[in-house]
């Protein structure tokens, strides 16, 4: 248990070739003294000169952090070659990722961060059969339907439809899959940013939002009427919205978050605005998980020039999210 009373936030190793270990030390840098986390993987994967302490159990974290970053150790079957990911080390990543995710089932630690993955090299070698974290945690927590948002102080933002092919994106919009997603939304809004009545914007799919039917037929035909039939029970929704419009910063002080209809609509805006500090969290699962923005950065892992702040507010939040919950309940 930490000094909030909650046990510590797990932390997943994700792909050690890429920047996961180096940025994982800076965390603990960061916040030895005041977050309370372990780093689940192989210590021998962690830079050469990385402080470290070995723990048993998450409940060492905490008296641990004050000597190095405590590591609950996940041996691998290879070492690590910093930029190029191993096909042998792939299962690992994965079975970190569910022991991580056990262990926060178990109460043993508070909420889930995770480390990035290079999803085609699990697909390829690891026996991953999901597109990412999110989809792989909601078929492990059995739920049908989670949400993705990215939340950083300039914006929070949610794709309604997250890794699929562009192509894909129309006909995997439905209104019952949209009505979910602003519902979960609204729902972690309130539970989970304290906002008690939070303001929602909603893109169209198509330029100018479909121009009337003109330049496309989604926003009259499913969005607007799911927006009015929602308005009518008292979410405060607007929209349909321009995508391209509605990120500028006067637009941005009408809403707590954005709903958009595709993966980069989405994600453009708030890498462009704060890659170094966003955050991706799960919605609608039954624990707490968040994540650093960015991915893997192959290109320039092991060279000591990866950004931690993304992780250290993810971590952060992760907490934060964790002990609104622990006071609610
Ligand atoms: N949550 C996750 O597990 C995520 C995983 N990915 C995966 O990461 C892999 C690489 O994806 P990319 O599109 O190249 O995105 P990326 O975020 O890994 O890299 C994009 C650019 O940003 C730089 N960068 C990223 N993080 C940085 C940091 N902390 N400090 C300094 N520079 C940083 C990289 O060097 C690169 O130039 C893909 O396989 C993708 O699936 C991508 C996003 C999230
Ligand atoms: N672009 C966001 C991303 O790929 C993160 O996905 P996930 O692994 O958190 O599902």
């Amino acid at each position: 248990m930490s000094g909030s009373g909650l046990p510590p936030v797990a932390l997943s190793c994700g792909d050690p070739a890429g920047i996961g270990p180096e940025i994982a030390v800076g965390a603990w840098k960061a916040l030895r003294d005041s977050l309370p986390f372990f780093w689940i993987g192989d210590p021998a994967h962690l830079p050469e000169d990385a402080p470290m302490a070995l723990i048993d159990s998450p409940s060492e974290a905490m008296a641990a952090a004050a000597e190095g970053l405590p590591v609950l150790p996940h041996p691998f079957p290879r070492a690590n070659t910093p930029g190029t990911p191993s096909p042998e080390n792939a299962p690992g990543v994965v079975d970190v990722l569910t022991r991580a995710v056990e262990l926060v089932r178990a109460g043993e630690a508070s909420a889930l961060t995770t480390a990035p993955i290079a999803k085609k090299v699990l697909v390829d070698w690891g026996g991953f059969t999901h597109p990412g974290h999110t989809e792989f945690l909601a078929d492990l927590a059995g739920v049908e339907h989670v949400v993705m948002m990215l939340a950083s102080e300039e914006l929070r933002v949610v794709p309604a439809t997250i890794h699929i092919p562009l192509a894909d994106v129309p006909s995997a919009l439905t209104e019952d899959g949209l009505e979910a997603t602003i519902r979960i939304t609204h729902a972690a809004l309130r539970r989970d940013f304290g906002l008690l009545s939070p303001r929602i914007a909603i893109a169209g799919l198509n330029p100018h939002a479909g121009e009337g039917g003109l330049l496309g037929a989604e926003e009259g035909a499913m969005i607007a009427p799911l927006l009015d039939r929602l308005r009518a029970e008292g979410l405060d929704l607007i929209g349909p919205l321009p995508g391209d419009t509605m990120f500028h910063a006067a637009a941005r002080a009408h809403y707590d978050a954005a709903i958009a209809m595709y993966h980069d609509q989405a994600l453009i805006p708030i890498k462009t605005l704060a890659f170094d500090r966003g955050v991706n969290v799960t919605l609608g699962l039954p624990f707490v998980r968040t994540s650093p923005d960015h991915g893997t950065a192959f290109d320039i892992a092991g060279r000591g020039l990866a950004n931690p702040t993304s992780l250290i507010e993810a971590l952060k939040l992760a907490h934060q999210m964790a002990a609104m919950r622990a006071a609610a309940s």
